[in-house]
């Protein structure tokens, strides 16, 4: 491949603006992208040099999946390139002398990147906050660009305006801080021929009046001809770029887009029957082939070298640019504005905007009020609830005994297997009777059953005369039908608690010579009541839990819909930082889930009575801990994914294990011992064992089974923090 290069140290007609040609506001040398990995790797742009003069209007023109639009984004440092450079009036974009992101540039991104639930003047405000323009500022802004853009009244929620006044509103957004560099992605689209024809003329006014620099995309080529200078680009990588009247000029070709096919027909790739089936609007779609040999403009930064790269049939251009910007009257200089890592104003821009989201939407909050009650009322009524009207078999042969005959003094008979029976709590258990095992044993088998209580004949005698019969004949003999494990706990701790009951009749009625004498005195409990419930096992569980993922489900779906509408990048772009979104998303979500912890425990402790022996602001306080700690991990989900659906997968994937290993649904010490790392290592585990031991033991923070729950999960928030920023400095 020949190269030939020809310097144009002059490069302006005009000697007083030749320094200006030198000034470029925008600047890519040897710029590389590519998207994915291996196999799937596809090089986006390659090896592209662009540059863009301060002041201006630089039509960036080139057919669907060129790479404009991952150009537009290395610009604004929401992608940065594989390899190459770029740099915005002589600095990197995200430094702070570039700013941009930032007030410098203003940014419509291809996608509607606007909040459904926003008016256009909320709209507007809400960006006029972000770029500190101030009140009568953005007033007269937006009257100006509602009145310009042909959009209707400005309290019109942006849900209901048509698709092309949405992007017309996005244009506005770009427009309204009257920034020094504007970045546009196919502004035009969906815009009558009229309106479009006024923004190109305003375009050229804001170029001319304010030196501002505007680069822009549209697939309408020959609009770009009110550029001052076009790339023609293809597969990542420039043909030519010059001012339209010099290629139409050079290629004596009075369509733009017919000196864009030439090009490519130079390129020698090109069938030239796909003129019919063009990228751009109307004609085109050029299925590009491979090309090793275009034509493209390399300009040092010391001059305006043209440089023109031959193809192997040695065509060659040579292009000398005209004056085109003895308008300006000032060089780009570094921005003197510094922006502020936090800044109060956009911070409450942000807070605002997501209030007024969340008000707006009734169905979400309804949902997000109405879930932690229904969820705190199921849990309590549906768990931890002992079982009732269990049907158990007795078959009871036990002859009593009659003491007459034997203590005559007593005067009394006695059956000790029926005043067993008596003892046992009827609601819970029913007894059903059989005369003989057999027939008792079968309903056990035949599952009318839970277990078969069988008293031998000699039953209480024995009890009396223990010597004289075998120790069979001494028992209750119980058969228990155990495929369910709660039921058979349940009716096997009445058929103890019987005999607790039972001992403690024969002790007050001084039936001293019946030795029935438990060996077991359950004393009053230390700590926790006498009849502890598993819904009190659950409830501190049940309480962190519902926190933290109601906290977490609302933070990602929040940030994902946020990205996925771009509203999210084109924050960035104005300058917003991710702490500084996270931090809005906070304040607003801290509401919610203030509410919503209010609303848990509520229920928890003055509708279901669950015991709390120690301090309730402990309590509260862990509860919203445990939520913020669910906001960072939903934000850090949010980060993470693109979409709704895998944020919602990855909510769901993490809920059953977190569940099930924190000792929520089952004490950690029933676990295998591996895993019993795995749960303490967790960030409710602590906070469980914190709070059970704040709500039943009544223990304080000196105690370090309450301190540390807190300690495990602030160190978890910040885990997830870090985690956040760690993808999105991978991703980016
Ligand atoms: N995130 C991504 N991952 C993988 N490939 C991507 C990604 N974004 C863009 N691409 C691919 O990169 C190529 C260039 O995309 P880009 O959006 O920059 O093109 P474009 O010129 O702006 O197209 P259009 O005019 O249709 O908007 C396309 O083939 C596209 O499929």
């Amino acid at each position: 491949m020949t190269e030939i290069t020809s310097n144009s140290s002059q490069g302006s007609d005009d000697g007083d603006n030749s320094r200006q040609w030198q000034e470029s506001a925008i600047e890519i040398r040897d710029g590389c992208k590519s998207y994915g990995r291996g196999k799937n790797k596809t090089q986006v742009l390659n090896h592209i040099d662009l540059t863009v003069p301060v002041g201006a209007i630089y039509g960036l023109l080139g057919p669907s999946g060129c790479g404009k639009t991952t150009l537009l984004s290395t610009l604004v440092n929401s992608l940065s390139l594989d390899h190459g450079s770029v740099l915005i009036c002589g600095y990197k974009p995200g430094t702070v002398e570039a700013a941009v992101p930032g007030h410098r540039v203003g940014f419509m991104p291809q996608e509607l990147a606007l909040m459904p639930a926003l008016t256009i003047n909320e709209t507007l405000q809400y960006f006029g906050r972000i770029h500190s323009l101030g009140k009568e500022k953005t007033k007269e802004r937006s009257e100006f660009l509602l009145k310009f853009l042909d959009l209707p009244n400005g309290v019109r929620l942006i849900s209901q305006l048509s698709g092309g006044q949405q992007r017309r509103v996005s244009f506005a957004v770009a427009l309204l801080h009257e920034p020094e560099l504007l970045i546009l992605d196919e502004p035009t689209v969906g815009v009558d021929p009229l309106l479009r024809t006024n923004i190109w003329e305003h375009l050229n006014k804001v170029s001319r009046t304010t030196n501002a620099t505007i680069i822009i995309t549209t697939h309408y080529i020959e609009e770009a001809r009110q550029a001052t200078r076009v790339g023609l680009m293809r597969r990542g990588h420039l043909l030519a770029e010059a001012s339209p009247q010099n290629l139409m000029q050079h290629f004596a070709n009075p369509s733009l887009e017919d000196v864009f096919l030439e090009l490519c027909l130079r390129d020698g790739d090109l069938d030239p029957s796909a003129k019919q089936n063009s990228g751009f609007e109307k004609e085109t779609d050029i299925e590009m082939q491979p090309s090793d040999a275009v034509m493209t403009r390399r300009q040092s930064q010391a001059s305006t070298a043209l440089v023109v790269r031959l193809n192997s049939s040695g065509h060659h251009s040579m292009l000398q640019e005209p004056t085109i910007l003895n308008h300006i009257k000032k060089p780009w200089t570094a921005t003197s504005k510094r922006e502020k890592f936090l800044s109060g104003a956009r911070i409450s821009a942000l807070i605002v905007k997501n209030i007024i989201n969340l008000t707006r939407n009734v169905m979400f909050l309804l949902l997000a009020f109405a879930l932690p009650a229904i969820q705190t009322v199921l849990f309590c009524v549906t768990i931890g609830g002992t079982p009732k009207n269990l049907h158990v078999a007795v078959t009871n042969l036990d002859n009593g005994i009659n003491f007459d005959n034997v203590i005559p003094k007593l005067n009394y008979s006695i059956n000790i297997a029926d005043a067993y029976l008596n003892e046992l709590n009827d609601e819970i258990i029913i007894q059903d009777a059989f005369d003989t095992f057999d027939a008792g044993f079968g309903a056990v088998e035949d599952g009318d059953a839970w277990g078969l209580l069988y008293f031998p004949e000699n039953f209480t005698v024995a009890q009396i005369f223990p010597d004289a019969y075998n120790v069979s004949e001494r028992q209750i003999h119980v058969y228990m039908d155990n495929t369910n494990q709660q039921i058979s706990y349940t009716i096997l701790l009445q058929f103890f608690a019987a005999l607790q009951r039972l001992v403690v009749d024969f002790a007050s009625n001084n039936f001293t010579d019946v030795s029935i004498v438990s060996p077991l005195k359950i004393e009053d409990p230390v700590y926790g009541s006498t009849n502890p419930t598993f819904t009190e096992f659950m409830a501190p569980g049940v309480i962190l839990t519902l926190s933290y993922f109601m906290a977490m489900s609302l933070t990602s779906v929040a940030f994902v819909i946020e990205k996925k509408e771009g509203l999210y990048n084109r924050a960035l772009v104005a300058g917003v930082n991710n702490l500084e979104i996270m931090l809005a998303h906070l304040v607003t979500q801290l509401a919610v889930l203030i509410i919503q912890v209010a609303i848990i425990l509520v229920f928890m402790f003055a509708v279901f009575n669950i015991p709390c022996e120690g301090s309730m602001s402990l309590v509260i306080l862990l509860s919203l801990l445990q939520g913020l700690c669910g906001m960072t991990f939903g934000y850090f989900i949010s980060v993470s994914v693109e979409d709704e659906m895998t944020a919602f997968q990855a909510a769901m994937g993490v809920f059953y294990p977190i569940l099930l290993l924190s000792g929520i649904v089952w004490p950690v010490q029933g676990m295998p011992i591996g895993l019993q790392y795995i749960s303490y290592a967790l960030p409710q585990t602590y906070a469980c064992d914190s709070i059970r031991a704040i709500l039943y033991r009544g223990w304080n923070l000196t105690y370090f089974d309450v301190y540390f729950g807190f300690i495990v999960t602030i160190i978890w928030m910040a885990i997830h923090v870090s985690g956040a920023a760690l993808v999105l400095t991978i991703k980016h």
